[in-house]
C-alpha cells in the first residue's frame, strides 16, 4: 500500500487515502508508523510530537482538516476542526499557514466539494515541502561549497532536528547537508543533543547516521567549546517562525549558539521555506513561545540494556522546573536566511528582497 522506501515523515495513499507518520516519540529505538484516522487522532500527533516540525505540523494539520471535511463538510465544523488542529501548539507559524490554505481553498465550495478538494491541496502541499525543502539545499550547498577548504571535511553545528523528520524529506537546516553529502563535500555535523526533548540525539543523529551522513552527539553546553576551538565551520539551523523583520524564533537553546557564533566569527544561518515566515509578525518579541510540561525537563525517555523502554525521573521529589520550548534569535545575530527563493538577509530589507519574488508578488 506504501512505498516502505520512502524516506519521508508522513507518507499519504492515493489508493485508500489513508495518511501515516513515524512516530518520533519513538525514535531513535523503534520506527514505527502509524495510521492518522480522526482528527482526534491528528491533534493528538501534533500536540503530543510524534509529528514535529515547523512544516511537518503544518502538513500533517492539512490532511487533519481534509479528513475532518470528509466526515463533516459543513461551514462550523470546518471552523471547528480548524480551530481544534490551530489549538494544538502555538509557535510554528506553519501550522496556521497551512490551515489557511485548505481553507482558501474551500471555503467557498459547496460542502459535498469541500474533501475533495481539501485533499488534493495537502497533497499539493505535501509535494511542494519537498521540492521547496530541496532548493533550500541546493541553495545551502552554494553556501557550504564557500566555506569547503581543500577538501577538508567541513564541520556543520546544528540544534534541535531540522531534517527530513521535521517536513517531509530532505528537511531544512539539515538539506544542504544531504546535498553536500551527495555531491561528494566531505562534512561532518556536530548535532546538539537538544535538552529537555532530545530531538538532536534521538532525531537528526538517527536520521543522519541512517543517510550515512557523519555526525556526532555533543552535549548543548558543549557547543561553546568547539566553537572556540576552532571546531565550527558554521552553524545550520531551522526556524518555526521567522518575523517580518528577520528575528528568528526556533528551538530553545538557538539564541545561545547564535551568541557563541557571533562571539566566534562562525556563520550562523537559518533555513527555512517561506511558509515559515510570518509577515504579518513586526518582531520576534510577538511571537507566541510553547510553554510545555515541566517533567519533559524533570524525567528523560530510553532504553535500558535490553531494549526495553522506560522513563526515568531526573531530579529530587518536588523539583520544580520550567520548559519553555522556544526562544527568539535577533536578526542581528543571523548570518542569513536560506530559502527555497535563495539566500536573503535577516533584515527587513533582505525579506523584502525575497517577497518580490513569490508568486503574484
Ligand atoms: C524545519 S522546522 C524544525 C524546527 O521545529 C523544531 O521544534 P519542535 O521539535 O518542537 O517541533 C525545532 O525548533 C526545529 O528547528
Amino acid at each position: 500500500m506504501f512505498n516502505n522506501d520512502d524516506l519521508s515523515s508522513l507518507r499519504w495513499d492515493a489508493v485508500s487515502g489513508t495518511v501515516e507518520i513515524i512516530d518520533q516519540t519513538l525514535l531513535p529505538h523503534t520506527l514505527r508508523w502509524v495510521h492518522l484516522d480522526s482528527l482526534e487522532a491528528y491533534c493528538h500527533a501534533i500536540r503530543h510530537m510524534q509529528v514535529r516540525g515547523a512544516p511537518l505540523i503544518g502538513i500533517t494539520a492539512a490532511f487533519g482538516l481534509a479528513h475532518a471535511l470528509a466526515v463533516n463538510p459543513s461551514d462550523q465544523n470546518l471552523i471547528a476542526a480548524s480551530e481544534a488542529l490551530l489549538s494544538t501548539r502555538p509557535t510554528a507559524v506553519n501550522l496556521r499557514w497551512a490551515l489557511e490554505q485548505i481553507r482558501a481553498e474551500v471555503s467557498s465550495l459547496l460542502p459535498w466539494a469541500r474533501a475533495e478538494a481539501a485533499l488534493n491541496k495537502a497533497v499539493e502541499l505535501r509535494a511542494e515541502d519537498i521540492a521547496n525543502c530541496s532548493r533550500i539545499g541546493e541553495h545551502g550547498l552554494s553556501l557550504l561549497r564557500e566555506l569547503e577548504t581543500d577538501g577538508k571535511p567541513l564541520n556543520v553545528m546544528t540544534h534541535c532536528n531540522a531534517g527530513w523528520l521535521a517536513t517531509i524529506q530532505w528537511g531544512t537546516a539539515l538539506s544542504p547537508v544531504y546535498k553536500a553529502f551527495a555531491a561528494g563535500i566531505p562534512v561532518h555535523v556536530w548535532v546538539s543533543e537538544t535538552r529537555p526533548r532530545n530531538q538532536g540525539m534521538n532525531l537528526s543523529a538517527w536520521e543522519l547516521h541512517r543517510s550515512g551522513v557523519p555526525c556526532t552527539v555533543v552535549a548543548d553546553n558543549s557547543c561553546g567549546q568547539l566553537m572556540r576551538q576552532g571546531l565550527v565551520d558554521c552553524v545550520i539551523v531551522g526556524s518555526d517562525r521567522t518575523a517580518a523583520n528577520g528575528d528568528v524564533c526556533n528551538k530553545i537553546g538557538t539564541y545561545l549558539k547564535a551568541l557563541a557564533a557571533r562571539d566566534n566569527g562562525i556563520p550562523f544561518y537559518v533555513a527555512l521555506p517561506e511558509s515559515t515566515i510570518d509577515w504579518d509578525c513586526a518582531s520576534g518579541a510577538k511571537i507566541p513561545i510553547e510553554e510545555r510540561d515541566a517533567l519533559e525537563v524533570l524525567s528523560i525517555a530510553g532504553v535500558d540494556a535490553s531494549g526495553q523502554g522506560l522513563e526515568v525521573n531526573l531530579a529530587a521529589e518536588g523539583t520544580s522546573a520550567v520548559n519553555p520550548a522556544f526562544d527568539v534569535t535577533p536578526a542581528e545575530l543571523v548570518s542569513g536566511l536560506v530559502t527555497e527563493y535563495g539566500f536573503f538577509a535577516a533584515s527587513p530589507e533582505g525579506l523584502s528582497e525575497m517577497r518580490a519574488l513569490l508568486p503574484g508578488a
